[in-house]
């Protein structure tokens, strides 16, 4: 079923300040990526990376409070680009960021492909924010509300001016950061978020299952987008926007362990490990066992 994938490397780096989340997608192979989806029989073709500038003047503009906006924006057009090249050859996309702003383009390429796509946002960062509600102006954390259709026109035409999600086909896992105005969003949009409150309340497994039961119900395809900071920085500490009380590794594992069981999902991306913030790409490495689990990779 996941045969074939196609590998994307989608290395953007301006719509956050910490150089060399660039380098995220290469450490991700070093971990072993090739020879673990080759353990589990599932053939794939690597694309490389794509060639991105990275080249913005850091600046805030005072008009829209953005951060390197054209630079972010011709980034994922390629990218946008590239992901529906894969999913035209009839290929499962696995796209390695970068950082979270590739999701802009990842779903920009992907949505026509669904009548109902769903997507789960791993992350300890609601990633809603708009040029308005930004406390920094990196794009990174208002990558989800673009693909809602919110924020500057020239993210949200990428490959056509719709969303790209609906609200209500959204789930976020793993939240703990979450700033005054995406509080905001999320009430008003009806999105359905698990914070680590639920999670700890509730179970990782249950809160799958209730994930899982939710998506399979309404949607057509589901895209999974994990910011690696979603996971605990004890096990993830090569990533820019760290946030303690996360789900542990063991918990993220079984979580993809379900996903894959569930046989739900139809796109994956792993975005914001940055090897120059890591300890011996100990991140890159948790990175390519989440995804191996994804593919279905067991103890037994
Ligand atoms: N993808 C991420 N790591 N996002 C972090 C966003 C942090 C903060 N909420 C901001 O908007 O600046
Ligand atoms: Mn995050
Ligand atoms: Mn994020």
């Amino acid at each position: 079923m996941k045969n074939n994938v196609g590998i994307i490397g989608a290395p953007i780096t301006i719509a956050q300040p910490n150089l060399g989340v660039d380098f995220g997608p290469n450490a991700i192979r070093y971990a072993g990526l090739a020879k673990r989806l080759d353990q589990l029989n599932i053939t794939y073709n690597d694309y490389g990376n794509i060639n991105i500038k990275n080249e913005g003047s850091d600046k805030q503009d005072p008009k829209t409070n953005l951060k390197n906006l054209d630079e972010v924006v011709k980034g994922n057009q390629q990218i946008a680009e590239e992901v529906k090249l894969v999913k035209k050859k009839g290929e499962f996309p696995l796209i390695l960021g970068g950082d979270h702003s590739i999701a802009i383009g990842t779903l920009a390429g992907l949505y026509e492909f669904y009548d109902q796509l769903g997507v789960i946002w791993f992350d300890a960062h609601a990633d809603l924010n708009t040029g308005e509600t930004s406390p920094s102006g990196n794009i990174h954390g208002m990558s989800l509300a673009v693909n809602l259709g919110v924020g500057d026109e020239q993210l949200t035409s990428i490959n056509g001016n719709q969303k790209k999600v609906k609200p209500e086909n959204t789930i976020i896992i793993g939240a703990r950061s979450i700033d005054d105005g995406e509080r905001d969003f999320i009430k008003e949009q009806g999105i359905k978020v698990y914070t680590m409150y639920d999670i700890e309340r509730k179970g990782m497994e249950n809160v799958m299952k209730e994930a899982i039961q939710y998506l399979k119900g309404r949607v057509d395809g589901v895209h999974l987008s994990l910011d690696v900071d979603g996971i605990d920085p004890l096990h993830t500490p090569g990533t820019g926007t760290r946030v303690v009380g996360g789900p542990s590794y063991r918990e993220t594992h079984m979580a993809m362990s379900m996903l894959h069981d569930a046989e739900v999902l139809t796109s994956v991306e792993v975005v914001e490990v940055n090897p120059l913030l890591d300890d011996q790409n100990k991140t890159a490495e948790v990175a390519a066992d989440i995804i191996a689990a994804t593919f279905g990779e067991k103890y037994l």
